[in-house]
Parts: C-alpha cells; structure tokens; sequence
C-alpha cells in the first residue's frame, strides 16, 4: 500500500516563503499544506490557492507531520520557535521541523536541541537561489541534522529545489550557507566598485558588463543585477539587510575560529553603508550606492 500523503505546514511567507509554500501546494504530493505568517494578513493569497491557515506556529506543527520554516533571521527563528505559542509548544514525539532559514549554527542547534528535547526531529536547510528559482523549483538546499528525516523530505525538496544536499550534523548546513552567501557578498561588493569605476572613469557599464560576462568572470549574477544597478532601481529579490546579517554572521563565525576574512569584511562595510542609508529593503544590488556617496 502507498504511503498515506503527509501534512506539512509552512511557517514565514516572505519573499521566498511564499513561493516554496505554494511550490509544496502545487504539487499535490501533500494531503494538505498549513501556512502561518507572523503578519497574519499575509496568508490570504496561499489561503484563497486552497491552503489552510494557522493563528500560531504550535497550531501549523501540531496539525503538521513536518513543519518547514524560512523566516528573516536568528531572531525570527528564534522568536517561532521559543515564544508563547511557539513551535515548541506543537511538538510531540515524531513530528519533523524543518528550518530552512539563513542563520548561525547557535541559532539552529538551539533550536534543532530544543525540537529534539520535547521529542521531535529537526532538519537544517537553508537554500541558495533568490526569489526566481523559489517560484521556478530550482532552488538549492543544504541539509543537515536528522538524516531520517533529511531523507523523508526528499518529495518535498524536489518541488522547492533541484538538488539538495545532506551535509551532516546540525550546524554543517548553517556553516556551508554563510561560506558560501560570504563569497556572494564580497563578489557583489567587487562587482559594484567596478562598475563605479567604469563610470567614473568615462566607461560605458554596458561595456564592462558585456566583457565580464565573456570571459572567466561570467556569472549569472553579474548578467541579472548589472541592470539593475545601470538603472539604480533595486526590486527586492534578496534584501540587502539579509545579506549584511549573512555577512556579519560569518564573519563572526570566522572570529570564532580565528580565520582572517578581511575581504568579507571590507565588502560587509559596503553593506553596513548601504543599509545606513536607507537601502535595506532593497535587493542586495543596492550595495552599488554605498559607492555613491
Ligand atoms: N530572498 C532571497 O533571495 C533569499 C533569502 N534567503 C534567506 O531566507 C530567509 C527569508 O528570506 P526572504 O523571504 O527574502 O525574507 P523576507 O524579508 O521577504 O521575509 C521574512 C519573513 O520572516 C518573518 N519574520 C521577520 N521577523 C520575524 C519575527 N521576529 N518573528 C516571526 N517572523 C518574522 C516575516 O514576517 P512578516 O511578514 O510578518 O514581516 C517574513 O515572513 C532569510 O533568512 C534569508 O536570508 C535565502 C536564500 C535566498
Ligand atoms: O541567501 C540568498 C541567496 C541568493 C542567491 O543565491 O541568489
């Protein structure tokens, strides 16, 4: 007999929680999807697209068989989990949490200790790929934690990614997500000193996007944002303000192990600019203003 179809819940309906959740909906894998959002108004579109919806995260995990999270930071993850009415209060022996938010391995083994403490099984998985490849399926997902569990997510990260990854122990998929937005940053940090040199120095941009993007240095990254900033207008897709958190994080995470990480500092500076004048609900493109000024 086929297994009998899961009910997962979604907690944190931002830029890329929307679109995994409807992603989890649109795939008919599930017997139902329940969605919770801190603003709670936020859960009518998925709701009038057949979801059910919750008041509390504890409500999405104790209707839930797995419960995925994506919300802003280690205190928004934090605050899901610990607070009155949190997913702690849901929790009971066998149910899985699934935090696919960008945040330290303290935030996450906090709570992945917590969600096995009250009996419960927890999984790492934060994601590279922006709000595109959310909508598209194509995201890319670093697990760690419980590998049984890990390994029951598998349909699930099928519909939000195109691979996945099982990296270990918790806190493996915390580390792998900073190394790797760290090296985002401080390409984009590069990318935009260069294109305000090219101008500067009486240089078209288009020119200077057109020979990077033909040689070693092409990357989809350059092609997509470089207009974005010819144009200086920053449609959020990855807020700036997230990526300083995952700068700031990893470098933090660098103090702690004594690594020198000087160019990640330098480019985390540029963010910090950008976010102090008033950029940070803007795509992370907006960095090019930090050289603006
Ligand atoms: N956008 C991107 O390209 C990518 C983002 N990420 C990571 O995914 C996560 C979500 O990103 P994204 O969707 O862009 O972010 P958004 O800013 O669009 O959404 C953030 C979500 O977190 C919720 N939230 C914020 N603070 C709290 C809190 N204190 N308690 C409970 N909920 C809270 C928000 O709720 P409310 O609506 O009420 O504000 C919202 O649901 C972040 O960790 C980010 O770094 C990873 C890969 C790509
Ligand atoms: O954390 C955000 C990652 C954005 C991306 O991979 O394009």
């Amino acid at each position: 007999m086929a297994d009998a179809k899961l009910n997962v819940g979604f907690l944190g309906l931002g830029i890329m929680g929307e679109a995994m959740a409807r992603n989890l909906m649109k795939s008919g894998l599930f017997a139902s999807v329940t969605v919770w959002n801190r603003t709670l108004a936020k859960c009518q579109t998925l709701v009038s697209e057949g979801a059910k919806m919750a008041e509390t995260p504890a409500a999405v995990v104790s209707s839930c068989d797995i419960t995925f999270a994506m919300l802003a930071d280690p205190d928004a993850a934090l605050a899901a989990v610990f607070s009155d009415n949190g997913v702690l209060k849901g929790i009971s022996a066998g149910k899985g949490y699934v935090d696919m938010s960008t945040v330290d391995e303290a935030t996450s083994t906090k709570i992945g200790e917590a969600v096995t403490a009250a009996g419960g099984r927890f999984v790492e998985g934060p994601v590279s790929g922006s709000k595109k490849p959310a909508i598209d399926g194509q995201l890319i997902i670093m697990g760690a934690g419980d590998k049984e569990l890990y390994e029951q997510c598998q349909p699930a990260f099928g519909v939000m990614g195109k691979k996945s990854f099982y990296l270990g122990a918790t806190g493996a998929a915390a580390r792998m997500k900073l190394v790797v937005n760290m090296v985002m940053g401080a390409m984009m940090g590069a990318f935009c000193e260069g294109m305000a040199l090219a101008d500067k120095s009486g240089l078209e941009q288009s020119a200077l996007l057109e020979i990077l993007g033909l040689g070693a240095m092409a990357n989809p990254m350059f092609a997509m944002k470089g207009p974005a900033i010819m144009g200086r207008a920053y449609p959020p897709a990855f807020p700036l303000k997230h990526q300083q958190k995952d700068l700031r994080l990893a470098l933090a995470l660098g103090d702690a192990l004594n690594q020198p990480l000087p160019v990640a500092a330098a480019a985390n500076e540029s963010f910090k600019t950008a976010k102090a004048l008033g950029r940070g609900d803007e795509d992370f493109a907006a960095v090019y203003e930090a050289t603006q000024k």
